[in-house]
């Protein structure tokens, strides 16, 4: 099926980056999300991260110019009904997940195919309780977008061949690289990282190091881009905590137990740099440990 235009629903870090991405491809993109700031923030950031590649001569002010005005944000859910694509990027939580398809279903147009971006959460649950389970599969971008070349392309049981390859087209055209993953919970990358994520967490918790030594350990002894902890920082720790809850409840073995820690963390409401402290503390010139 020829894609053409394309809704992301949830403005955040991933469906900012989402949308950056798609527009820059050439596809017309409504960028969703129940906030206004969080559809002002996200314009701002895109501009600022497509004016950075073209500082770098990786676009040119052209491709900029074209891309951003591909792009328009809306508060309206309902208005990305008649889109080819829907990419469902907002908050890790499956509630929210299943208001968004329950909402958007009436507006929908017969060939629309929907996709999540879902970390963690079973593309098969969450495709039936849509009306086209065969035309729902799991798009699952990495962080930071735009930088990142894998997309996890992950199929419910229910998906047919073309909604897959439709999918693996719109991978292709983006320059990135597919994995196919089966859908079982968090996939292949986050059924990898995120419980190594979590160990961390433990080895600060019991005390075997402090934030600095386990993200040096990790930087310089596994030659890691990030420490575990910053990592965790920038992805979110609510979404890494609600990936450990998806591990441990749906493959029901207590390997994957959140780390207290990280669940004390999530209460506080220190979410990691989108709340400007987490492992970290970013208010100031240069990011502070908090332990
Ligand atoms: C949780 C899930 O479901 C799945 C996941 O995504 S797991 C997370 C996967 N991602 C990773 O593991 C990332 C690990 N880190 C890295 O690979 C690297 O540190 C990195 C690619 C993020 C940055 O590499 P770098 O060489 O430092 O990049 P650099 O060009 O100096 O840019 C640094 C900054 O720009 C961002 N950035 C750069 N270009 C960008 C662009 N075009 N668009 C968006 N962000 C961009 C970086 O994130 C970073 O942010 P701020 O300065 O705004 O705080
Ligand atoms: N962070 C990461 O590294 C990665 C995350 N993901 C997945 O991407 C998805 C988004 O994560 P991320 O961008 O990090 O999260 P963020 O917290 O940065 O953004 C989520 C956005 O969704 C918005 N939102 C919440 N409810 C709705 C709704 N009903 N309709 C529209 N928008 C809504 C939130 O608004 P408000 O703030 O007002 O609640 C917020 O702006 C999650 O499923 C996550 O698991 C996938 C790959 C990597």
């Amino acid at each position: 099926m020829d894609i053409k235009s394309v809704g992301v629903v949830g403005a955040g870090q991933m469906g900012n980056g989402i949308a950056h991405v798609m527009a820059l491809a050439g596809y017309e993109v409504k960028l969703n999300d129940i906030s206004q700031d969080a559809l002002d923030a996200a314009m701002a950031r895109i501009e600022k991260n497509m004016a950075r590649q073209v500082s770098r001569d990786q676009i040119s002010e052209d491709d900029m110019t074209a891309a951003l005005a591909r792009l328009s944000p809306t508060q309206d859910l309902p208005a990305l009904g008649g889109v080819d694509l829907i990419i469902e990027s907002a908050t890790e939580r499956e509630e929210v997940k299943h208001k968004i398809f329950d909402t958007l279903a009436p507006h929908l147009a017969p060939h629309t195919i929907l996709t999540s971006n879902t970390s963690s959460i079973s593309i098969t649950r969450l495709a039936s309780r849509t009306d086209r389970p065969e035309r729902f599969m799991g798009f699952h971008f990495m962080n930071p977008v735009p930088l990142m070349q894998l997309v996890e392309l992950i199929r419910g049981i229910a998906t047919d061949e073309a909604t897959y390859k439709t999918c693996l087209g719109i991978v292709e055209r983006l320059g990135k690289t597919a994995a196919s993953s089966e859908d079982f919970p968090a996939f292949i990358v986050n059924r990898i990282l995120i419980p190594m994520i979590n160990e961390a967490c433990y080895t600060l918790y019991e005390g075997v190091g402090n934030v600095a030594s386990i993200d040096n350990a990790m930087k310089l002894g596994a030659n890691h881009p990030m420490g575990p902890l910053e990592l965790a920082d920038f992805i979110g720790l609510d979404t890494c905590l609600a990936i450990m809850n998806v591990l441990h409840d749906g493959l029901a073995d207590t390997k994957y137990r959140p780390c207290p820690l990280l669940t004390k963390y999530v209460e506080a409401g220190w979410l990691g740099r989108k709340t400007e402290r987490g492992f970290y503390d970013y208010r100031g010139e240069t990011p502070v440990p908090t332990r």
